[in-house]
């Protein structure tokens, strides 16, 4: 609960020790952070030529180098294998998964500071990592922290957007009518309006994404409480981290909690640029649409059964598994289960995936979460029988390029475990969690200079002619 509070102490601290620090050896790093180097706007600014020097290096001396052909077969197969878009903050490698700037998810873990020795990364710091490429101090995480705080601030009108529509209205859409009322504070539209130039749109860029980071954490509880819980919000506490406050925020105050959605905000916070959600933001922005626009539109893609809500689909196929046949059943069971569902039409969720090859790292980290936080959890227990069962039936179909299991299937277990049962609103979670990587990209997207995004596309008719051409 304290962790401000304890940092807060920890810098009282130093100034009362004053010159001696520099003689305290682990101190020492604390007094040599100048107020520049704790915000994360100074970083990036300082950052920004440098990159873009890089960029244009890039283009003029590689300009022509080629990056593989395009076969028909991509063109037709959701332009799977074309490399074709630019995302910094995070590179998917078929076999071994997510590399967040680099760095796996266990160095994340390891690396970035925690609220406690030992726990999960604060979401803070794991936001300046993606934003900066560097794995920021404590110092530089709280700093964050109090400048997330300070933006939080929700206008009243987009609760009332929200109210408006009726409570059988999927999560996500009262989610996405929460971000897209935030859009009417947008200081990218306006900046654009007044007429500043491309150059600087990054500065608006970055006041809007931080902006919206600091504040859907509150409209995502707010649409959760709405529908479950009576409508009685809970407000936010500023003795706390991003994810716990979040967590508090929807009426979750166990300590275990708060490290099951720090943990969440980790593994879902961004899987590059080509999934359906990051690449709608990045083409939405494009146009120099702000990013509230940008965000709401990768939340509508999200929303996508085959992508985010795969997050709920898995949860409520697992628990309806277990409701009908027993926490205990049977391996021959499971089976039949699983051909049922294939053979009624649909996809097993929580399984296979469009990049990855072998089983998604972030299913295993949250599996080893799962076995030190909550082994005995009946849950829990099912989806580890599913990871075995599941991948030699998909294999056995002859098609599916990934049997193995990928994030969604282990996703809601710990939070479900915790209290957070309502499968539907999972995809929020998803979405608060993506926020992250969405906008970091976002920044960079206005720093660098992108230019709007047009692939060309052809009809069947020129397909056809082309290739008859070219046999
Ligand atoms: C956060 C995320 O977005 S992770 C992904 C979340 N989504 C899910 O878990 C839903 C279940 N999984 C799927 O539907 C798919 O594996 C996807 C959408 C993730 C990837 O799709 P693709 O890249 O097209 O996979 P792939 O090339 O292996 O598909 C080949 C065939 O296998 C099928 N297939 C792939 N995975 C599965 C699955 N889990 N269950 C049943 N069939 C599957 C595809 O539907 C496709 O069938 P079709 O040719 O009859 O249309
Ligand atoms: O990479 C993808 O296509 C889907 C995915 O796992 C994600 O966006 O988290």
């Amino acid at each position: 609960m304290g962790f401000l509070r304890g940092i807060t102490a920890l810098s009282n601290l130093r100034s009362r020790l004053g010159q001696q620090t520099t003689q305290l050896g682990s101190l020492r790093w604390l007094q040599s952070q100048s107020a520049s180097d704790l915000d994360l706007r100074s970083q990036l600014k300082d950052q920004i030529p440098e990159q873009q020097e890089r960029l244009k290096k890039i283009k003029s001396e590689y300009g022509k180098v080629q990056l593989g052909n395009i076969t028909v077969d991509m063109v037709l197969g959701g332009m799977r294998g074309i490399t074709g878009l630019l995302w910094e903050p995070s590179l998917v490698d078929p076999e071994e998964g997510i590399r967040l700037r680099g760095l796996t998810l266990p160095e994340c873990q390891k690396l970035l500071p925690a609220a406690s020795p030992g726990g999960e990364p604060l979401a803070e710091g794991l936001l300046w990592l993606l934003v900066t490429g560097k794995v920021p101090s404590k110092e530089q995480a709280v700093a964050l922290s109090k400048e997330l705080q300070s933006r939080s601030a929700v206008p009243d009108h987009v609760y009332k957007g929200i109210d408006s529509l009726p409570v059988t209205a999927h999560p996500m859409t009262q989610f996405v009518t929460g971000v897209m009322a935030l859009q009417v504070e947008s200081e990218f539209q306006k900046a654009y309006e007044q007429g500043m130039p491309k150059s600087k749109l990054w500065e608006p860029a970055y006041e809007d994404c931080m902006n919206l980071i600091a504040r859907v954490p509150a409209v995502a509880a707010y649409v959760y409480r709405r529908l479950y819980k009576d409508g009685r919000a809970i407000p936010a506490d500023k003795s706390l981290d991003h994810a716990a406050n979040f967590s508090h925020m929807l009426g979750f105050d166990d300590p275990k909690m708060l490290e099951s959605v720090r943990l969440f905000l980790l593994v879902h916070s961004d899987h590059e640029g080509g999934n359906v959600s990051g690449h709608a933001s990045h083409v939405v922005a494009s146009a120099l649409a702000d990013p509230y626009r940008a965000y709401a539109a990768a939340m509508n893609g999200l929303a996508g059964p085959l992508h985010g809500l795969a997050t709920q689909e898995a949860l409520l196929w697992v628990k309806s598994i277990a409701k009908e046949f027993g926490e205990d059943v049977t391996t021959e069971k499971l089976k039949e289960v699983v051909w049922k569902t294939l053979n009624s039409g649909k996809v097993v969720p929580g399984f296979g995936h469009g990049v990855l090859r072998k089983t998604d790292p972030r299913f295993t980290c949250q599996r080893k979460f799962a076995l030190k936080h909550i082994p005995d959890d009946p849950i829990f227990q099912l989806v580890l029988k599913l990871q075995e069962v599941v991948p030699p039936i998909l294999t056995s179909l002859g098609k599916v390029k990934n049997p193995w299991p990928n994030v969604d299937i282990l996703s809601g277990v710990p939070l479900n475990h915790f209290g957070l049962s309502e499968d539907r609103y999972y995809t929020v979670l998803f979405g608060v969690s993506r926020s992250l990587g969405v906008s970091a990209q976002l920044i960079w997207d206005r720093a660098l200079g992108l230019p709007i995004e047009r692939p060309k596309s052809v009809t069947l008719d020129w397909l056809e002619d082309y290739c008859k051409k070219s046999a």
